[in-house]
Formats: structure tokens, sequence, C-alpha cells
């Protein structure tokens, strides 16, 4: 943390732990995202250039253009794709030869000459080993008998026995039947690359949305100079889907003007050359009651303003002026800036090819959710209720008519037994029911936006997706003087991802050193599954209680549910309530409970929890936006238009999609590459050189640092298998190549090492583990290793440990 602030106040905001890129948040802009600094970083390894968020991005893009350089796939894909091998080289300026796949620039030209004729015979008679073989003959070393010839091997340069004459080259691997150069879809899925992921954390305000810009925005300049049109407009629509997602998904809050209150996930598609051929993005819980509710000095979603800008048509049309006051806006009210970035919106819509109709319909629901909430309600003498307000405006925007608005807000039709039943609606429950509806329109259209977008984004049918890189920017654990459902959601996710960080870096780490039997004083973490046990398991976390009483057909209160939660959960040294807690005096009764997340204790008041998981809308309200002239609107709630006495079947519960959906993120994520990058706030103020170290401790140790730290500063930079090991270096010593005479790979190890006096490694009981000092100090195994760890960028990231933080 002391180095941390001593590079802070040098603006000096990346340090790295292990492969874990720490970014403090300088609150001020600094001249270090440029295009010189981009070709910085560009095909360096981490450790040799300083810490930043394009490293990260570098090596993630790494780890996909090896498949296509280091790997006898590669050489496979058609004469174009071939032609274009030698430039993707990273020649080292005093090796000339490829960081990446060991190739010189020679070589791959020749190789190329190579798979051309090899392509040329027909199509069943092109493998790597022919094309190697043929690069060999082309370069008049036909024979190659010797022991420095090799051939690639998965990515590894595999010293052959001898061979006499090209003939005889024709070895055992490369007989049979061998697979055509035209590569089929099942075949390329099953040599397709490792995918990486990019996860960004943080408290709200620490800088992840700003990272996993910088990260896009590297990947977008980062590709082959082949320039297509398709792929710059790929590159332009990845970019310009961000501005769209936060003028719909991102408010300003008391921590962060430009906070994001919903969850992104975003896969970029690329192909062989490393190209981005596509996206697609998964939105997490919009906090959609910020639409009826705003904290003290805090603002709408961006959207509702920029609908006031000035320059926005659609505020004349709808009745609106830009300087009034509307309910659900606070006392906020457009700026300029709302105008400025109205018109950056209006043209990434363009840039995405949202059509003028669309984007019509899009500003007329923004402009129908504000008139909804300027709506009234009373009673007549009749006991009827009349609708007051900007009603002509209101069903203008959302293209209904005023009948079928009234009719919704004033009643609702059951289903009972097959049987339609009207129930008159209360004056309160009109209101609720008017916030609900403009809550759900808001959701919905935020939802269906990034739809579309992923429509404009997904790669299109036919296109060659080779790997992929997903970005993860989420919301950060959340502790506010009120916490209700949406931050019970949010920190549960934390949880789940926490849990992730424990089984990626933390705990496989240290399994591995007590399965292979190394010396290793085990570091103490704090293992958070039983705290999301406590909310996900099945018929005994919190969820599964809450989806109980929400499908009991008797209503239950928010405060029966706590008193069920009580009971259920009363033992469980995580949870607890003022009724189980009586001389906690924090707690109000009947209201609160207490979660202690690994992050620290969080109260969450159980008001509104019942609803807000229910999230049911009234099927009189989905048929009323089915029913919309708004083309968009009524194609965004198709279910509007099911036969009421069809729809009994409840839909799942908020809770538990949310579950679901961490579920499915967490899965996909455990199959790549991790690559973390952690978000620190340097304080509450949101300025620039201020440093409040209570708060940077507090997410030190939430964020898992201080433990990442302490595994990494005694854990090993490389770890592999005796029997690669040894067929990597055995030609390094005359007792091992070309044979070894002991018993084991093992053994030939150690004989090899003791023989090139390397001492600094562990022999585990399958693999041997190298030190960190070791990467830098023997000369030729040093060369290897590098080479070695730049195919496995998570044993890369352990060498820079020493190098940058500790
Ligand atoms: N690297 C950076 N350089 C300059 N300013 C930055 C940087 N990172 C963040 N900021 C500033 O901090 C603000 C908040 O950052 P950002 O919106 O990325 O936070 P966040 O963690 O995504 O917050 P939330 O979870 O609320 O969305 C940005 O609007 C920007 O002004």
């Amino acid at each position: 943390m002391c180095c941390s602030f001593i590079g802070f106040q040098h603006n000096k905001i990346y340090t790295y732990i292990g492969e874990v890129l720490v970014s403090v948040n300088p609150y001020k802009t600094l001249d270090i995202y440029n295009a010189q600094h981009m070709a910085q970083y560009r095909g360096r390894e981490m450790f040799e250039v300083p810490p930043h968020v394009f490293a990260v991005a570098d090596a993630c893009q790494r780890v996909l253009r090896q498949q296509m350089r280091c790997q006898p796939r590669g050489l496979r894909w058609n004469t174009s794709g071939a032609s274009n091998f030698t430039g993707c080289l990273t020649l080292h300026a005093e090796t000339q030869q490829c960081k990446h796949c060991c190739f010189t620039a020679g070589l791959a030209s020749k190789m190329v000459v190579a798979i051309r004729a090899v392509l040329a015979q027909g199509p069943t008679t092109c493998t790597c080993q022919d094309a190697m073989r043929a690069t060999h003959t082309e370069s008049g070393r036909g024979s190659c008998a010797g022991p420095r010839r090799a051939y690639l091997h998965g990515g590894i340069w595999t010293p052959s026995h001898r061979t006499r004459g090209a003939g005889r080259a024709r070895d055992e691997s490369c007989a049979g039947p061998r697979p055509s150069p035209i590569v089929t879809n099942s075949a390329r899925a099953k040599r397709r690359g490792k995918d990486t992921c990019v996860l960004i954390s943080g408290e709200s305000g620490s800088g992840k949305t700003e990272a996993s810009k910088f990260i896009m925005k590297y990947i977008a300049a980062n590709t082959t100079q082949v320039h297509r049109d398709y792929i710059d407009r790929v590159k332009n629509v990845l970019i310009q889907s961000n501005s769209i997602l936060e003028t719909f998904g991102n408010a300003k809050t008391n921590r962060n003007d430009n906070s994001s209150r919903f969850g992104k996930y975003m896969d970029i598609h690329f192909d062989y050359k490393g190209d981005p051929v596509g996206g697609h993005i998964s939105n997490y819980l919009l906090e959609k009651s910020r639409v009826v509710g705003l904290q003290p000095g805090e603002r709408n979603f961006h959207a509702f303003y920029q609908l006031l800008s000035t320059n926005n048509p659609h505020t004349k049309k709808y009745g609106l002026t830009s300087n009034a006051q509307y309910k659900i806006l606070g006392s906020e009210r457009a700026t300029a800036q709302d105008s400025k970035l109205y018109s950056v919106t209006n043209s990434a819509f363009n840039a995405l090819g949202f059509s003028q109709a669309v984007l019509d319909d899009i500003w007329s629901i923004v402009a129908g959710v504000v008139l909804l909430g300027e709506l009234t309600f009373t009673e007549t003498q009749d006991g009827q209720l009349k609708v007051g307000g900007p009603v002509k405006h209101c069903v203008s925007a959302l293209g209904v008519t005023e009948d079928a608005l009234r009719t919704a807000m004033s009643g609702r039709v059951l289903s009972a037994g097959g049987e339609l039943v009207s129930k008159e609606h209360s004056l309160s429950d009109a209101n609720y029911t008017r916030l609900a509806l403009a809550k759900a329109a808001y959701d919905r259209l935020f939802t269906w936006i990034v739809q579309q977008i992923n429509r404009a984004i997904e790669v299109p049918v036919g296109t060659y997706k080779n790997t992929l890189i997903g970005v993860l920017d989420i919301y950060g654990f959340e502790i506010f003087d009120t916490n209700s459902f949406e931050q019970f959601c949010i920190n549960y996710c934390n949880e789940k991802l926490q849990q992730l960080f424990i089984e990626l870096v933390l705990k496989q780490e240290q399994e591995e050193y007590a399965r292979e039997g190394i010396q290793w004083t085990p570091i103490q973490y704090f293992n958070n599954r039983v705290i999301c046990e406590l909310v996900d398991a099945p018929h005994q976390g919190v969820i599964a209680i809450m989806d109980e009483a929400c499908l009991n057909p008797t209503k239950i209160s928010d405060k029966q549910l706590l008193e069920a939660l009580d009971k259920r959960l009363g033992s469980h040294k995580h949870y607890t309530s003022r009724q189980l807690a009586p001389a906690d005096k924090k707690l109000k009764h009947g209201v609160d409970f207490r979660i202690t997340h690994y992050a620290g204790d969080v109260t969450y008041a159980i008001t509104g929890f019942m609803d807000k998981n229910k999230d049911s809308l009234w099927q009189d309200l989905k048929r009323l936006l089915h029913s919309s002239t708004n083309n968009s609107l009524s194609d965004m709630w198709p279910e509007g238009g099911t036969n009421i006495q069809k729809t009994s079947k409840r839909p799942p519960s908020a809770a538990t999609l949310f579950r679901s959906s961490m579920a499915a993120l967490v899965a996909g994520l455990q199959t790549k590459e991790p690559f973390y990058v952690r978000c620190v706030k340097p304080n509450p103020l949101q300025a620039p050189n201020t440093w409040d170290d209570q708060l940077v401790r507090h997410q030190v140790a939430y964020l898992g640092l201080v433990e990442n730290v302490r595994v990494r500063r005694a854990g090993f930079a490389s770890r592999q298998r005796y029997d690669r090991f040894l067929k990597r270096y055995k030609m390094l010593s005359q007792y091992t190549w070309p044979n070894f005479r002991g018993n084991n790979d093992k053994d030939a190890v150690m004989v090899l090492l003791k023989d090139l006096q390397v001492n600094d490694v562990q022999y585990g009981h399958t693999k041997l583990f190298i030190s960190k000092s070791m990467v830098f100090a023997k000369f030729p195994i040093r060369i290897g290793l590098a080479w070695e760890l730049q195919l496995e960028p998570s044993h890369c990231g352990k060498a820079c440990v020493q190098h940058w933080m500790l």
C-alpha cells in the first residue's frame, strides 16, 4: 500500500501483484493512454514494461494470437492466411526471432512458400509437418539429419530423432489420412484457442468502466495492419456501444458522477488473425428503482436529462421543457453537457445502424416514463379514479389510448380458476401501478437496447470465430446507509466473484503445492463459500426462503419474510437480526437483518424485498404496452399478447433470475484464462492527489489483495511436468541428451539441473517448481522459460512479482 501511495503521488497509478493489475483512480487526466503508449506495450511481455492496463490488454491479445503464430494449426489456413503469417511475427530487435513462436522472418517466408506449394498439391496433403519438411527442403536443408532439427509440436519446438533424408522425414505423425486445408467448423471448434477474460472489480467510482474502455481502445487499435472495412466497422461499433450503454444505464450518484447502474460483461470475438469480428454484451440487474426514487444529491439515468436537452426534438413534441422540474428527475435539470452527450448518443445509435424511426420510439418511451411520473390520481364522488396531469402527452409518448391507460391504472383483471375477475384499485394501488409501469418500461427499454446492440455487433454467420476476450465490468461491493434488495444482489454477485478469485488464484495454487508435496507454509485466507451458500443454497438460503414467501398464496409481508429468515437462518454465523441479537441496538426491530460478508458487515432493510423479488407486472400493464402503436415498445412486451387465461405460470423471481445469471457468468469465466484488474478509489471526494488511508485499507482488504500478495510472494514463477521439461531442455546436458539412462523423468530432470548448477527449484511428485529468481538467473534456461512463460501468461505474471510490487 505504501508503494502504491508513493507511486500514486508521482502519477504512477498502476502496479502488479503477479499478473493482477492494481489500478488507483487518479481522478485527473493522465497522458498515458495515447498512441505512443500503446506502441510501447504492443507485443511486449508484462514484466518488460511498466505496469499498465494496456499491458493486460496486450497479454490477453497475445494469448489468442499465439494460437495463430505458434501452433501447427495456424499453418493450415488458406494461402491468404498463410501469406499474412510473416506479418504477424513480433521480431525481437536483437535476435530477430519472433517473441511468440521463435520464427525468424526468413523462416516464416520460406514457410509461406512451402505452404503454398503444399496447398497447390490438393486438399488432402497439408499438415504442418509437411509444411515444415517442405520448408527445410526449400531452404536447402532437405536431409536435415542431426540433433538440431525441430518440429513444431503443439506450440513447442521438439528436437526430433536423427532422420536421414527428406524422404525419411515422412514420419509416423504424418502418416495416415491428413486433415483438409479447408477446415470444417467442428474441426475449428476443437482447435479453438484459449479464451481469455479480464475481470475488473472495485468499488463504485474506483475506475472500472474507464479501465474497461482503455482495454477496448487498446484492442481496437491493436489489430493487424490489413484494414478491412468490416473490421473497422466492428471496432467502431464496439466502442460506440459504450456511449449508448452509459446514456441509458449510468447516473450520477454520491460516489461517482458517471456510475454504471448495471453490470456488464462483454465478449469480443476475434478471427484467426486476432482482429475483432464482433461481440456480445450481457447486462445484469439495472438499478430500476432509481427511475422513481432518488437519493438526495443524486441524478436519474443520463437518458432523462439528454431527453430534456435543448437539442432534442422530442422534448417539444411531448410538451416537455428543458428547464422545468420533473418529479422523477429530482431537483436536477439538463445541462449543456447533456446536450453534448445527446449528440454523442445519437451518433453512436447511427453508427450501430439504428433507424430514425427506432430512435423516435426510444426517446418517446423515455418521455413517456418522465410523463408517467407527472400523472396524478383523484377519486370522483362516485368512487371512480380520475387521472390528472399531462395525460394527453403521456399517452401520445407511450402510443396508447387515454382509455386504455385509465383502465390499466384503475384496476386489474385476474384469472381465478379459469374465470376472469375484475378488481378496482385504491388510490395508493393506482399510484403504485403507475410507478411500477414507469420502472418496468424503462428497465425493458434498457434490456431491449442491449439486445439491439448485440444484433449490430454479433459475428455474422459464416465468419470464423477463433477466440474471445471477455471483459467484466460489474458493480463493486456496496455498503450504503440504507441497503435494500439491489445491494443484496450486488453484494451476492461480489461474493460469487470472490469465490472465483479464490478458486483461480488462491486455492488452486496452494492445493497444487500440497498435492505435489512441495514445502510450503499455507497462506491463510477466508473462504467465502459459506456466505455464498447462506444466500443461494437450495431450500435453505436467503433466496430460497424469499421465493417460498413469494409463492405463498396468502400475501406475506416483508416483516413476515424477516421472521421466516430469522427462524431458518438464526443459527448461521454470518446472519443476524435484532430478534436474534436483542442487545444490538444498531439493528431496527422487524426491519433489519445483517449479513457478515467477506468485505464486512452489511445491514439490509427488509422493506420492499417481497415486491422487488416478485418483480411482477400485472398482465393489464403488459397488455397496455403490447398494444402500443410505438412498434419498438410493443416489441418489448410480447407477453402482453398472451391470453390472460393462459398466463397462470409465475415467472421466476428477480433473485432467482439473478442467481442463475451469476451462475452462468461464473461458469463461463471459469473456462477462460483470467486476468484481474483490481481498481482502488483513493478518496471519497473524487479529487486528484488525495489519499484516504482508511478507505484504501478497506478496499485492499476486501479485494483480497493482501492474501494475493502473500501467495504470490511465496509462490513459484513456473511449474512444468517432468516429461515436458525434459523434452524441452534435455539437449542442454550430456547426461540427458539424446537419452537419459536412469529410471524416470524426475531423476533425469534432477540430473539435468544438477549439471547446470541450478538449485533454486523444488521437485514435486509430477512437476518441477521453478522459483522466480531462476527465471532471471540462468541464461539458457531463462530464454527457454521466458518462452514457456509467454505461452502461459498465468505463469508469466508470477515473474512480475518481484519486478514491480514486492
Ligand atoms: N485511469 C483514469 N484516468 C483518469 N480518470 C479516471 C481514470 N479512471 C477513472 N477515472 C475517473 O473516475 C471516474 C469514475 O470512474 P468509473 O466510472 O470508471 O468508475 P467505476 O468503478 O466504473 O464506478 P461505478 O461502479 O460507479 O460505475 C471517471 O468518470 C473518471 O473521471
